[in-house]
């Protein structure tokens, strides 16, 4: 085990670190990168809640023999020329991000992104912290509805590389913002913005990437905490019972996950001759493979082969300046006083 030297020996001046974590994505559209990915991201026990050793061979054995070539050709639909679109547009916030905080705070604030699977590791995140004399750390987990699958797991890797550092820095763990009055804002004005300029919607679909419902049944808080963010937005946004819905996307697997499903809404809704729709994903701060691939296209599809006439994807907040705002108060807000 390697023990690093007590960090007051480093010469620089001190800072404060900005941790901004994501969740991952492969480091190519390769069945192999995808394969690497998905091997570490289904290995994780807060992830899939199987009982280890059966899992192992399942994973092996079956999963990771055929979910890859079919993840693979989903993420070449998305792949940009800079890379995954999840990991180029974090980048993206964690730039805008230094750069606003720069400009509030007063002492010296230094953001790195880290993904929780794959690259850049929070393990290397953390070092680059450390070398910049980073006395303080808040970590700011891009997942705005708190979840052990997500925002516990990442907890879990920050503690685990810090337990091989013989000094430690304060820290301090941003659990969630699902009712945040800033990201609820900067949510109803990309929807209004997005009906200025495409034309109203006969109905809007709020959706949240899901977790299976036996998670939820022993304690999980993020169904609540997602249906908190629908109802705020629909009030923001003063939308009357019937021309919203929520509902949960991204179904892995046999057991039943949170409901409403995704799919079958917009089904549903094509049938019974609803017209025009509309979907955001406010738990997506960040546009990636689940929001371009399967609400863009794939259920695009759905939607319109049940019945439907038009559909739109309301992008994700991204990195635009309301977001970067938001996130910008929000950290200020968890921030030390003298930063
Ligand atoms: C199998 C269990 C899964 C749970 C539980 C889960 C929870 C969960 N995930 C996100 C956010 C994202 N998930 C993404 C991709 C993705 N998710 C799973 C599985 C579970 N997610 C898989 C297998 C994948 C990979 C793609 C695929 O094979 O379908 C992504 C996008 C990553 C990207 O590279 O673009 C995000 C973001 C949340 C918020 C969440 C629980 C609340
Ligand atoms: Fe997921
Ligand atoms: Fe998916």
């Amino acid at each position: 085990m390697k023990f690093h030297g007590p960090a007051p020996d480093n010469q620089t001046t001190p800072c404060t670190g900005i941790l901004l974590t994501n969740l991952g994505t492969p480091d190519s559209a390769s069945v192999r990168d995808v394969r690497d990915y998905l091997r570490e991201f289904l290995s994780d026990p807060r992830v899939v809640e199987f009982p280890r050793p059966l899992w192992w061979l399942v994973l092996n054995g079956i999963i990771l023999r055929i979910r890859p070539k079919r993840s693979a050709a989903a993420y070449r639909k998305v792949w940009t020329d800079q890379g995954s679109p999840l990991l180029v547009i974090s980048r993206e916030i964690a730039a805008a991000l230094q750069q606003s905080l720069a400009q509030r705070v007063d002492g010296s604030v230094k953001v790195v992104l880290a993904m929780r699977y794959g690259s850049p590791s929070i393990a290397a995140g953390l070092e680059t912290l450390r070398q910049a004399n980073a006395q303080r750390i808040l970590v700011l987990p891009l997942y705005p509805q708190y979840s052990a699958t997500t925002t516990a797991s990442t907890f879990d890797e920050i503690s685990r590389v810090l337990r091989q550092w013989r000094w430690l820095p304060e820290l301090r763990f941003i659990n969630h913002y699902h009712a945040e009055p800033g990201y609820i804002d900067a949510l109803a004005k990309s929807v209004q913005q997005f009906s200025a300029t495409h034309g109203e919607c006969d109905r809007l679909l709020l959706s949240f990437h899901g977790i299976p419902q036996s998670y939820a049944d022993q304690g999980d808080p993020y169904a609540d905490q997602c249906r908190i963010t629908a109802d705020r937005l629909a009030a923001a946004l003063d939308l009357p019972q019937d021309r919203w819905a929520f509902s949960f996307q991204s179904r892995v697997g046999r057991q039943p996950w949170l409901q409403p499903y995704t799919d079958k809404t917009l089904q549903q809704w094509g049938a019974e001759g609803v017209r025009r729709v509309h979907v955001i994903c406010p738990g997506f701060p960040a546009d990636c493979l689940e929001t371009l691939e399967e609400i863009g296209e794939e259920n695009r599809e759905y939607f319109l082969s049940a019945g439907g006439s038009e559909y739109h994807y309301i992008p994700s907040l991204n990195s635009t300046p309301t977001h970067i705002e938001a996130l910008t108060d929000l950290i200020q807000r968890h921030l030390w006083r003298d930063a």
